[in-house]
């Protein structure tokens, strides 16, 4: 238990799903503005789905009225005709009873999954728009729970759930109708019956709604760590751990299926007492019926049966109303757990149509910068001011965690500074358009981040329509046609998921490639160089300099075998900077 417990500690700091305090008005606000567009585009489907559902209710109701015909003027009456009549028109109803419900599923499953997908595609564009600070600390397996799981949820309920209800409600008001016409007195068992249902639902919701959230969120535990182990097998294997590895399953999963039980036994009770009162309902029935008729009342055998159907034709959509409260309350903790996703902002407001870009020389300044990590105590840049002419070539370092990447960060404005500024041709980047930046400031990161696909579609990742050409020069600038016989089918050659049949330098070569591609005003090598040897980073870092003469370039490294390769040398040493030229 104590290394479950060490699992949990790294977890996500989820805003509300603990507390339990009700979807963030917020996120709502921006799950609303996804969702009225795409039921505006779904709306004829959805509206003939509303209209086939009131053919089928109404063909459902005629079938108990026929069948009283059937016995009191067919069987009673001793009428074959009758019966023959009333027959064919049962079969007629149930033919087009299972057309209309056919037609009605193909445009609510249609519509409904576009619904779905579109949802699942905004969430997706607004995770991408999140600073990786937030992607630092989310689980991947929380994630995916959101989009796969909740999202499902919310829209489920938004639509498909409403729609079964609206049914449920026309065939419960119907039927009534029908029982009225049936015999008024009768009719008031059912109403009854409905009144108890109700009550039970009100008794139960509250118990419900907390069992949900907390089967839930031992759901999420389970596949935040799946994810996590399943991409760190190796180092499970290096260190032997995965029988304690198993052991941490097992004992999410008891976790898992202790809630999930309460759960499913309170959902269950739920739904069983409805089927209870109605058999109650139904032998009531007979039993009031029956001795009605022996006292002599206006009471038919036709209507006895007819009515005791028309009871158990309603107990389906009692059941689903009584489902829809499972089905609402595990909507809402899914909307909790969406909407803490949709109330996040990114970190940089991106500034469309900001400054433009148009012949960037590539001058950086730093004034008197501050930043502060969220969540930090102390800055981890102070006071930090220098200045980097156009097109010179600069090395940056100093001890770890001294703050090297987090200015890289800033330099490619996945944050703002607290305090100062950070120039570039002496405008802040504040406000330059994001993206026109992060097309003209490449950043080689120390762990490069490949994708399942041919080489060639990851070299061209920042520039898809870069030429042939262009893409070969990169590759021969960055090292990478120096592997590229080793490979089967040379830039076509499928690199596997996250490049993981490429060596580490070779990961690296490519994400320099793909660096170089972007032709870049600003290059930032930020140890993305460290996997290689010193002799073929020297051979590499003079092609980039041949192929890029004019660009800007800040090398991160700890190593300082090629100081004279630069003409500044940076360190960080702390709040302090010192500048050697
Ligand atoms: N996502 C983050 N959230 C909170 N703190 C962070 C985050 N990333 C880095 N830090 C903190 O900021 C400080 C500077 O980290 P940074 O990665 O910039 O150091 P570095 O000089 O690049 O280190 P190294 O040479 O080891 O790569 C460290 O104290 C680190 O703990």
């Amino acid at each position: 238990m104590a290394a479950r417990g060490l699992y949990r500690a790294a977890a996500w700091p989820a805003v509300q799903t603990e507390a339990g305090n009700g979807p963030d008005a917020r996120g709502l606000r921006v799950l609303r503005g996804w969702m009225q567009p795409l039921l505006w585009r779904e709306r004829w489907k959805l509206l003939a789905v509303l209209a086939l559902s009131l053919l089928a209710v109404a063909a459902g109701l005629a079938q108990p009225l026929l069948t009283k015909a059937l016995i009191d003027e067919g069987v009673l009456a001793r009428d074959a005709g009758a019966i023959v009549r009333s027959g064919a028109a049962m079969v007629a109803l149930a033919l087009a009873a299972l057309g209309i419900g056919l037609a009605c599923r193909r445009l609510h499953v249609l519509a409904s999954m576009r619904i779905l997908h579109g949802l699942k595609e905004a969430l997706f564009a607004h995770l991408l728009a999140l600073s990786p600070a937030f992607h630092a600390q989310a689980r991947q397996g929380d994630l995916m729970a959101r989009l796969e799981g909740d999202l499902g949820e919310v829209q489920r309920f938004a639509i498909d759930s409403m729609l079964t209800a609206l049914n449920a409600v026309l065939t419960l008001v119907g039927t009534v109708l029908v029982l009225g016409l049936l015999n008024g007195e009768l009719m008031l068992m059912l109403a009854v019956l409905v009144a108890l249902n109700a009550l039970l639902s009100a008794l139960i919701r509250p118990r419900l709604e907390a069992l949900s959230r907390r089967a839930r969120q031992a759901g999420v535990e389970v596949s935040s760590f799946l994810v996590e182990r399943l991409g760190a097998v190796k180092h499970i294997q290096a260190h032997v751990a995965e029988a304690r590895e198993g052991e941490q399953l097992a004992a999410l999963h008891a976790a898992l299926r202790r809630e999930s039980l309460r759960l499913q036994l309170l959902g269950q009770l739920g739904g069983g007492l409805p089927t209870l009162l109605v058999s109650l309902g139904v032998i009531g029935i007979f039993v009031a019926g029956s001795l009605a008729m022996l006292r002599g009342e206006a009471v038919t055998l036709g209507l006895l049966v007819a009515f005791a159907s028309c009871v158990q034709r309603a107990s389906a959509p009692v059941q689903t109303l009584t489902g829809l409260v499972l089905a609402w309350q595990r909507a809402k903790v899914a909307m909790e757990r969406i909407t803490d996703l949709t109330a996040r902002q990114p970190d940089v407001a991106p500034r469309p149509g900001g400054a433009g870009l148009d012949g960037l020389r590539g001058e950086i300044e730093l004034r008197d910068l501050r930043f502060t990590w969220p969540g930090s105590a102390r800055p981890a840049l102070e006071a930090l001011s220098c200045r980097i002419p156009a097109g010179s070539r600069v090395l940056l370092r100093g001890p770890s965690g001294c703050g090297k990447s987090t200015l890289v960060d800033l330099l490619h404005r996945h944050f703002d500074p607290d305090q100062g500024r950070v120039l570039l041709d002496g405008t802040d980047l504040r406000t330059l358009d994001r993206d026109a930046l992060r097309r003209r400031v490449a950043v080689v990161a120390q762990e490069a981040a490949l994708f399942g696909g041919t080489l060639e579609a990851n070299l061209r990742y920042g520039r898809p329509e870069a030429t042939r050409e262009a893409v070969e020069r990169a590759a021969e600038a960055a090292g990478v046609t120096e592997f590229l016989p080793q490979l089967p089918q040379g830039l076509d050659s499928v690199v596997g998921p996250r490049g993981a049949t490429l060596s580490g330098g070779q990961r690296q070569r490519v994400a320099l490639a793909r660096a170089l591609l972007m032709n870049p005003a600003v290059l930032v090598i930020d140890e993305g160089t460290s996997a290689l040897d010193e002799a073929l980073e020297l051979r590499t870092l003079r092609r980039i300099g041949a192929l890029l003469p004019g660009c800007t370039r800040i090398v991160v490294s700890h190593r300082s075998t090629h100081e004279g390769e630069f003409d500044q040398v940076i360190e960080l040493p702390g709040p302090a900077v010192e500048q050697r030229s």
